[in-house]
């Protein structure tokens, strides 16, 4: 679909690169040519991405950085670090954390542990990286990973929803604001992929018979089925190559037009009260 080359010039920072979507991504951009560093909190995740076929064969231009996103100097550390090698000229902030709740039984501190990384962390590292690119003259790209439901909203995942409308905000304001100094902003908006985490954290099953995953999700999807990583993949890839450096400030839906007639969390306010406390019960 694109040439081999596509982003041989690209030296792209993938935020949770060592999750499933994060992986995808990383994996594409190192067979179209580019230079790629994973992050993400667990060295373990991120030895398992690098240990990967689809990476390894890529070795000599895969790296790694564990890094807590929620915390500002352990950022900047590790962009300083990433600096070191040579300037950045992509970062993608893939990174996040969800789980589904009753709102209004949240905890402070769980709303930290959604809001910390997907929304503080991605600005962190936007800041950090566009500063620099800033401070050189150097041109960048920053490629957020959001969520349909940044559109529509989502019930029992509301501090996502928040973080993620934030994100785009982010991606519209800066668009404008550092356009003029060569910086590019872009989003994707994934529909439901089925990645090991989305389904343990947001369809975790409690009994009566619901296994949980995204299982029956792909009957209310319009094209009837769920998205493919490579598909999420190859939309990033295109957002980041040269035929794409005049769409800024933009989100591409990619969900086969689910999120127009629902948000997918509808069934579940038909769950009663024992199955939200099995599902607290679990975490
Ligand atoms: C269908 C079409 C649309 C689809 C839309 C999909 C949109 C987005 C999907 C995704 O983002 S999927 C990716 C999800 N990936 C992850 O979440 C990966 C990372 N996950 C984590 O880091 C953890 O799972 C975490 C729980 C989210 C955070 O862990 P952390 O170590 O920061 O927290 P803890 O110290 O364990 O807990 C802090 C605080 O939070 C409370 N808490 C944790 N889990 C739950 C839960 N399931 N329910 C309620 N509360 C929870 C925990 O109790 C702590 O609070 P206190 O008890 O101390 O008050
Ligand atoms: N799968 C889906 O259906 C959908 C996913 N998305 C979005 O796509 C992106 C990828 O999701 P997916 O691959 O499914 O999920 P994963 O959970 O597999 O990936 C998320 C990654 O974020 C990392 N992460 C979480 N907290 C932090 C932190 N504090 N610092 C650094 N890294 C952190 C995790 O690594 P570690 O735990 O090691 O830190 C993990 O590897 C997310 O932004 C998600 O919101 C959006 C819509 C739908």
């Amino acid at each position: 679909m694109f040439r081999d080359d596509l982003l041989r010039d690209e030296r792209i920072l993938v935020t949770g690169g060592g999750g499933d979507l994060g992986r995808a991504m990383a994996a594409r951009f190192l067979d179209l040519g580019a230079s790629v560093v994973l992050c993400g909190r667990s060295p373990e995740r991120l030895d398992a991405a690098l240990a990967a076929p689809a990476i390894a064969r890529h070795a000599e231009r895969a790296t790694a950085l564990p890094c807590d996103l929620r915390d500002p100097a352990a950022v900047a550390a590790m962009m300083e670090r990433i600096w070191q090698d040579g300037p950045l000229t992509v970062l993608v902030n893939n990174a996040a954390a969800n789980f589904i709740a009753q709102t209004e039984r949240l905890s402070a501190r769980a709303a930290d542990a959604i809001l910390g990384p997907s929304l503080h962390g991605a600005l962190y590292a936007t800041l950090e990286a566009g500063r620099r690119w800033i401070d050189a003259g150097d041109r960048g790209t920053v490629l957020s990973i959001l969520s349909t439901s940044a559109r529509t909203g989502r019930a029992f995942t509301a501090p996502s929803e928040m973080a993620k409308a934030g994100l785009e905000a982010m991606t519209k304001s800066l668009a404008v604001e550092w356009g003029p100094k060569g910086i590019r902003m872009v989003a994707i908006a994934p529909g439901a992929f089925e990645t090991e985490t989305a389904a343990r954290q947001l369809r975790p099953g409690a009994g009566d018979g619901d296994e949980g995953g995204f299982a029956g999700l792909a009957e209310w999807i319009p094209d009837g089925r769920l998205g493919r990583t490579d598909e999420l993949a190859d939309l990033a890839a295109f957002l980041l190559s040269g035929p794409a450096a005049h769409i800024t400030g933009e989100t591409i839906a990619i969900d086969g037009g689910a999120h127009l007639r629902s948000s997918g969390a509808e069934d579940l306010l038909r769950w009663p009260q024992e199955k939200w406390d099995a599902v607290r019960q679990r975490r």
